[in-house]
């Protein structure tokens, strides 16, 4: 087992789908997978393997905020060799024309982490940036599907809570659609190390207009983002 993942070399398949929450990867893996196996119960964080149409997909909490995310995605692919990991997360909209349940595929992520301006020693904004075959591929099996996938860039924050409104609105004039807590880091450290990575959001919040979905939609309620992460990670 690797320090924080308690499975054994080949339990976890080459492609992993990342929900935030270890209780919608249970979800996700008894509701959609084909003889789910739950490979890690480490701190809570489960992971678990099985197949979507016959092909080895694994699906692993990767926890809230990118320090947590940044060792699932490190551990995942230089401790058992992952080579795709999609993120199938929550996100809050700041743009006016998002919606509750709407689907976002994140082309780039922004961030105020600071994991980033370490690593590049302050000199160098880093752009962290999904793959661009998973992108695209994301975007085909939505439209194959019926179901409407928003392609654009998103900011990675630190808090959840913010108390800085006012940078989010400078966002939204720059295109920004949404705000999550992970995609930043995980972009980089699959970059990093030669994998591929893309961020697939279900909009649970508005955070201009104060709207929010109730805790169990968050882990229940995102079949669309699935089918689409899972036909994506296959394909
Ligand atoms: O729904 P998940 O995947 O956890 O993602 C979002 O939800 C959490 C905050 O509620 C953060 O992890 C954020 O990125
Ligand atoms: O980071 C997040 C995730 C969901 N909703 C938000 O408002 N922010």
């Amino acid at each position: 087992m690797s320090v924080h993942i308690g499975a054994q070399p080949g339990d976890i398949a080459e492609r992993v789908l990342l929900p935030g929450d270890p209780m919608r990867a249970k979800w996700i893996a008894e509701t959609f997978l084909q003889d789910p196996v739950c490979y890690s119960q480490v701190r809570g964080m489960l992971g678990f393997t099985g197949t979507w149409q016959g092909v080895p997909v694994s699906v692993q909490g990767s926890g809230m905020g990118m320090p947590s995310a940044s060792i699932y995605t490190h551990e995942l692919i230089n401790d058992y060799g992952v080579r795709s990991l999609i993120r199938i997360g929550s996100c809050g909209a700041i743009i006016d024309d998002l919606n509750l349940g709407d689907v976002i595929a994140a082309i780039g992520s922004a961030t105020d982490s600071n994991m980033n301006r370490m690593r590049f020693d302050g000199l160098i904004d880093y752009a962290p940036v999904a793959d661009f075959s998973l992108l695209r591929t994301a975007a085909d099996v939505a439209d194959r599907r019926g179901i409407a996938l928003r392609v654009g860039p998103i900011l990675a924050a630190d808090a959840f809570y913010t108390d800085r409104p006012d940078l989010y609105d400078s966002l939204a004039d720059y295109g920004v659609l949404a705000v999550e807590m992970e995609s930043a880091a995980i972009y980089t450290i699959a970059a990093r190390y030669g994998a591929r990575a893309l961020t697939i959001l279900t909009v649970s919040d508005h955070i201009k207009r104060g709207e929010k979905m109730a805790a169990d939609q968050r882990e229940q309620g995102f079949s669309d983002m699935v089918r689409i992460g899972l036909d994506t990670a296959i394909a």
